[in-house]
């Protein structure tokens, strides 16, 4: 249920274009000196402002005749109007489980919990408007027909909806993705890379015309690319970049030409995908910009459970030893991950997840050591986007002791990315209204987060972060900073859990009713 949070302290200002609220930042840093470790509690006395009012958005998909294209373009319908369908089990409501922004909730004090929703003025998911590229030129009906997702019952109350929805033209390079893919491409843009780039920045520009959208969007969803090598002079800087795309150079993959696209036009860029689009000209070009781009490859099921279980694991003291995860999927997706520089994007965006975690706890790990790691992925017509994930888990405990976790997770893989695109489509969008600056500095000095949208890690299983900061795969943590900055921003501490009020009789006597 919906609620007005009403925040009573005089470091918060409801004015008609922002909230505003002055925000001591407590944090601490920590250097290693041999065996002593200096630490320093640091405090930054910040203004934090968002703009409270939230814009007309679309998002423009690459890849929206995809599984998760279609999908998603079927639950926002879906929800918007209300429908409800007869099952085996009983009429079903739409609804946006599994998404954080509409389905969970952020703990203001005490037991009262809120919708992550109501914390600042977000986008609603039925106002998106949605458009988007796909090599494959059928459109939405026929796509969701294909990809085999939804019920029936309800597929067939949404046509209606989805009539004249057809993905515009887009990039196909074969190189890029599994040969299998070719019989899907028959919707594509010939001419240059350059061409291309322009053909992309045009349908950005006539999709904002056509729409009425006052920002746009653009998410990679499209196939899974082989990494592209890092090159100096050819994807090393923005300027080496916009050279090789005039040049038609071939190492230039579809997505970067999307990357670039959306970066020029002011546009956010989330890559869904596990590959390596963020190349080093495509950072730099988003920095010189200050456009925000948020990666890679959305964390949906398996991965994001072993960012859970590992960090239960290691932070308990546990000791994985010995990390199988292998999985079978028969969509596109699987089919496309069939091909062996395909799978290798995808095996290490789902292996990297545990080094951070590992790498925290030299109790357990001497420098450089890890658990065996192994990600096997197979491609299975038959069971469709519904992914089986069979997992082992092998830790060493007490004494010589072992542990094994054994976990088989049906996964159907759309129906968790889904709610995962709306949360990385309103969460970008609302970053784009959040400046923050030093509380003694001039209102010129306010400035958005850093271009690298670091705080969307919650979402990605490979996160991006900006050059030289950690990255956080622990899903807890992820969700911790994303909470307490959203927190932040209406003036409220940091959740530590600490909870002193429940535990210091002082405190107790004033917090605790005495039933
Ligand atoms: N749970 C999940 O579904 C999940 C989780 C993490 C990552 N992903 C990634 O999301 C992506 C989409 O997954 P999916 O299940 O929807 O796959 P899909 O194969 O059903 O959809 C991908 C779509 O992209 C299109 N396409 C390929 N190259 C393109 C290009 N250059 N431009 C435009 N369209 C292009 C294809 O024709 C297809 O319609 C994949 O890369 C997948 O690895 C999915
Ligand atoms: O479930 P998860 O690991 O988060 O993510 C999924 C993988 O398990 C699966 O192998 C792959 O095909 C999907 O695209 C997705 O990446």
């Amino acid at each position: 249920m919906d609620v007005v949070v009403e925040v009573d302290s005089d470091n918060v200002s409801y004015t008609e274009n922002y909230i505003e609220t002055k925000y001591k930042y407590e944090y601490t840093t920590a250097e290693r000196n041999g065996n002593v470790i200096k630490v320093t509690p640091k405090s930054e006395e910040l203004v934090i402002r968002t703009s409270r009012r939230v814009p007309k958005v679309g998002v423009m998909l690459v890849g929206w005749g995809g599984n998760n294209g279609t999908t998603f373009t079927a639950a926002v319908i879906a929800n918007r109007l209300g429908l409800s369908w007869p099952t085996k089990k009983g009429i079903q409501e739409s609804n946006w489980y599994g998404s954080l922004t509409q389905a969970s909730s952020i703990r203001l004090g005490g037991d009262v919990f809120v919708p992550f929703r109501n914390l600042l003025p977000m986008i609603h998911p039925d106002d998106i408007i949605i458009d988007g590229w796909d090599i494959s030129s059928m459109d939405l009906i026929e796509s969701m027909e294909r990809a085999q997702v939804l019920e029936h019952t309800l597929q067939q109350q949404l046509k209606q909806h989805m009539k004249g929805m057809k993905p515009r033209p887009s990039i196909y390079i074969p190189e890029f993705i599994a040969a299998n893919q070719e019989s899907r491409a028959d919707n594509i843009i010939t001419g240059t890379r350059q061409e291309q780039l322009e053909q992309i920045q045009k349908d950005i520009a006539d999709f904002k015309e056509s729409s009425g959208v006052e920002k746009v969007i653009i998410l990679w969803t499209a196939n899974t690319e082989c990494f592209s090598n890092v090159l100096v002079g050819v994807n090393d800087t923005a300027g080496n970049l916009k050279a090789a795309i005039a040049s038609n150079s071939s190492e230039i993959a579809p997505s970067v030409i999307f990357a670039y696209a959306a970066i020029s036009m002011g546009c956010p860029y989330i890559n869904g995908s596990p590959q390596n689009t963020f190349l080093p000209g495509i950072i730099d070009y988003a920095e010189k910009q200050g456009v925000f781009i948020a990666g890679d490859d959305f964390k949906s099921g398996q991965t994001k459970i072993k960012s859970v279980l590992v960090d239960f694991l290691v932070g308990a003291g546990i000791k994985p030893v010995s990390i199988v995860s292998y999985n079978h999927l028969g969509n596109n997706d699987g089919k496309n991950l069939s091909a062996p520089e395909q799978f290798r994007s995808k095996e290490i965006s789902k292996s990297n997840v545990v080094d951070d975690i590992v790498q925290s706890n030299n109790t357990l790990y001497k420098p450089g050591e890890k658990p065996d790691h192994v990600v096997v992925i197979k491609y299975v017509p038959y069971v469709g986007d519904s992914k089986r994930a069979l997992d082992e888990y092998t830790s060493e405990i007490l004494m010589g002791g072992l542990n094994t976790i054994v976990i088989h997770n049906t996964c159907e893989d759309s129906l968790l990315a889904t709610p995962l695109i709306l949360d990385l489509i309103i969460l970008a969008e609302l970053f784009t209204r959040i400046e923050v600056k030093q509380e003694n500095s001039p209102d010129d000095g306010y400035t958005l987060l850093h271009p690298v949208l670091s705080v969307l890690s919650y979402f990605c299983k490979a996160p991006v972060a900006p050059t030289g900061t950690p990255v956080v795969n622990a899903l807890s943590r992820q969700r911790a900073c994303l909470e307490n900055i959203i927190k932040a921003c209406i003036g409220l501490p940091a959740d530590s859990n600490m909870n002193l009020e429940h535990k210091v009789q002082f405190l107790m006597d004033t917090h605790v009713k005495n039933e």
